[in-house]
């Protein structure tokens, strides 16, 4: 199986007055995995759906291996499709149901099971080909629905969120090999997910959606990193907001003043801020909780945000602890640190300052908010 690019050439969708996908464009090499993340409403299905050919957009088109597929019907698309909800046929066995999309398709009997048993290989359910849906674990019965999406070797894969029934734990399995499975045959997949870990893990590049738009394009690392907005930083991974004013620039630092008189160096603002900052604007500084440190208060160096400590709890491999601020509004800060394993220094109430380091803070202005 060799993937096909895939080309968004501004689609959009309207649904009456509702605008639920507005112009996305997006350009996918061949082989790539894309995520489509974002939250509730966002836009994210109905995309995926006109990707499939079960909407047709109001605008755009979509080209698919060189080829126009705007006015193609979904079976002439050539693409594989994996659900929420399983889909299985239940009357069918689990090698009935991989067979289905090679039966449809008029492939001969010889060459079904071969590719069937194929199929069962890499999903690693040979042992499981004569059962029946209902007598399968959800994880198995999603990996059938994926077997069945893979088995006429399609050049592109579109998943809206495959993994949203299982629990944790076998989500993250399920995600390992999708990704394993992905790689091994070179398919192009286009992956909806409103779980942000989930799109961080699989992709190599995650467009994130907001409000039926494109809010930013890039690797899980760079949206991760670089955030280009404070809606994109609050929805990657966990985020504190701290609200400010700019005082002033000095040698490309951003100087900004929180509550009355903590003074916080910042390095250059985020690509999506609204131009250069004037003297007191007013900005939202965005830290990471695992890149801040803490110390007792009076020994955080430079950048050190004073604060007490509210609640410290342990969480497997790190330390959490909800540190409130001692100027604003008394906002509390998350800040994550390792676990030392000997259970936390910092008790309640303890003086503390928390330490953020200039190159860990992102600058965003306040009316994105
Ligand atoms: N058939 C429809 N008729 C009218 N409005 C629709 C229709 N389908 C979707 N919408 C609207 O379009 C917007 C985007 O919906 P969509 O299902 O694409 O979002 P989503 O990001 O996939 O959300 P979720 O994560 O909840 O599935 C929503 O506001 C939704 O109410």
């Amino acid at each position: 199986m060799i993937g096909a690019p895939v080309f968004i050439d501004r689609i959009g969708k309207a649904y009456g007055s509702q605008t639920a996908v507005a112009e996305v464009t997006l350009d996918i090499p061949a082989g790539e995995f894309l995520s489509i993340l974002g939250p509730s409403g966002s836009g994210k299905t109905t995309l995926l759906t006109m990707i499939a050919g079960f909407e047709s957009p109001s605008a755009g088109r979509l080209v698919i291996g060189g080829r126009d597929v705007t006015a193609v019907s979904p079976d002439r698309r050539n693409i594989g499709m994996v659900f929420q909800r399983y889909a299985l046929f239940p009357h069918l066995t689990v090698a009935e149901n991989i067979a289905f999309p090679l039966k449809m398709r008029g492939i001969c009997k010889n060459l079904r099971a071969e590719r069937v048993d194929r199929t069962l290989d890499l999903v690693q359910l040979r042992d499981y080909a004569r059962r029946y849906p209902h007598e399968l674990s959800g994880g198995q019965q999603q990996r059938v629905a994926v077997a069945r999406a893979i088995v006429f070797e399609p050049p592109v894969l579109l998943m809206d969120e495959p993994l949203g029934a299982l629990d944790k734990k076998l989500r993250e399995s399920m995600q390992l090999e999708i990704k394993q499975l992905q790689q091994r045959l070179g398919a192009t997949v286009i992956y909806v997910t409103h779980d942000q870990e989930e799109a961080l893990t699989m992709s190599d590049r995650i467009a994130v959606m907001a409000k039926g738009q494109l809010a930013q394009l890039g690797t899980p690392a760079d949206i991760y990193h670089n955030p280009q907005s404070a809606f994109v930083a609050d929805f990657i991974g966990k985020m504190n907001f701290l609200a400010g004013e700019f005082v002033g620039e000095t040698a490309g630092n951003q100087t900004i003043r929180l509550g009355d008189d903590v003074i916080i160096d910042t390095p250059g603002a985020a690509p999506g801020f609204d131009g250069p900052a004037r003297i007191g604007d007013r900005v939202r500084l965005a830290l990471r909780p695992e890149r801040l440190g803490l110390a007792m208060r009076g020994a955080g160096g430079k950048n050190a945000l004073p604060g007490r400590i509210e609640t410290s709890v342990f969480a497997g491999c790190f330390d959490l602890h909800l540190v409130r601020t001692d100027f604003g509004n008394g906002e509390i800060i998350q800040v994550q640190v390792p676990a030392n394993g000997t259970g936390s220094p910092f008790a309640a109430g303890t003086l503390v300052d928390v330490i953020a380091e200039r190159d860990c803070l992102r600058l965003f202005t306040d009316a994105e908010a």
